[in-house]
């Protein structure tokens, strides 16, 4: 059963501002999942309205089974929220932090799990420290604890390494794949698509309030093993020659440069033969150039394609 569903989910703010589009998405439990998409493209408002933090307009969620309008609290015990603003109260130490949190959601005291989730986040000899004292990377570190305080099931993470530096990321990545053995579900936001590379099990692309793209990780990836082959002819060519037709070929800039796309994961690229190929085919070769299509462009062509 996936842990979390979101059905045909609309958010129109007041004012008449369409933040969320219809956007429809299973998550299974125990899988991490990265939303990456530029400002403004609507990640915070659609994790706002999952945590009910802001109401959807129209469509459904559920948490567990759990209808986030109709079962809220028992819907809401399910989640976890990292926010991306640091909001803690900066005379309270940790530990109280941590306990407060728990209490909010009306579980019983259970100080052996807290004492778990400080150690496996490095904060249990802060544990008496006051937030003020702590380092931002610490501060980001409580957050997550606060979030894990009440057990929850799934946990969302709104750009958990937004202006942190590349240690500190590392060490957010390993949090998060420790999270995710010990079974809690993950959910993402992030403008790195580094991040998504490295932790993620799929990645969806989100812009404009639209779900773009909701793909495995490993089929990304196997899409950025493609290469592609800029071959700048002498003489531009009207159409392509008959005995080339095999190939993964497009005819661009007038006529003067062919493109081939191959895949680099293959055993046989088909350059030599393309190559030889050409030359039979009394196509004289200017210039060659090739280049790798990365998460990067599919991401940057997909929101390019959503602005026309
Ligand atoms: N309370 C609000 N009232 C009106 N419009 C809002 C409100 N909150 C957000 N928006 C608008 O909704 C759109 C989506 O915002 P959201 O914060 O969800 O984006 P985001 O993808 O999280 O962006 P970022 O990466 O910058 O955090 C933006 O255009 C934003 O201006």
């Amino acid at each position: 059963m996936s842990i979390l569903e979101i059905e045909d989910l609309k958010k129109v703010y007041e004012g008449g501002f369409e933040a969320l589009k219809g956007v429809s998405l299973e998550i299974e439990e125990g899988e991490i999942l990265a939303l990456l998409g530029p400002n403004g493209a609507g990640k915070t408002t659609l994790i706002s309205t999952i945590c009910g933090i802001t109401t959807s307009t129209s469509g459904d969620v559920h948490v567990g089974g759990f209808n986030i309008k109709d079962d809220y609290r028992a819907a809401r015990s399910l989640i976890g929220l990292v926010p991306q603003e640091i909001n803690l109260e900066p005379f309270e130490t940790v530990w109280n932090t941590v306990r407060f949190s728990r209490g909010l959601f009306g579980k019983k005291r259970n100080d052996a799990y807290l004492e778990t989730v400080l150690q496996k986040l490095s904060l249990w000899d802060k544990k008496d420290s006051r937030i003020m004292e702590l380092s931002g990377g610490m501060k980001r570190r409580v957050l997550i604890a606060k979030a894990l305080s009440h057990e929850p099931r799934v946990l969302f993470l709104d750009e958990p390494t937004a202006g942190v530096d590349v240690a500190l990321r590392k060490d957010m990545w390993d949090t998060v794949a420790e999270l995710k053995r010990d079974g809690v579900t993950i959910i993402l936001t992030t403008h790195y698509i580094e991040e998504a590379e490295a932790i993620a099990d799929r990645v969806g692309v989100i812009n404009k309030g639209e779900l773009l793209l909701l793909e495995e990780k490993a089929s990304l990836m196997q899409r950025l093993g493609k290469k592609q082959m800029k071959v700048e002819l002498q003489d531009a060519i009207q159409s392509l020659p008959e005995s080339l037709s095999a190939y993964d070929l497009a005819l661009e800039e007038g006529g003067s440069v062919l493109t081939y796309s191959y895949d680099t994961r293959s055993e046989r690229t088909g350059i030599t033969t393309l190559l030889s190929d050409l030359s039979a085919a009394g196509l004289v070769l200017k210039d060659l150039q090739t280049a790798q299509s990365s998460l990067e462009d599919i991401f940057v062509g997909l929101v390019e394609e959503g602005q026309s």
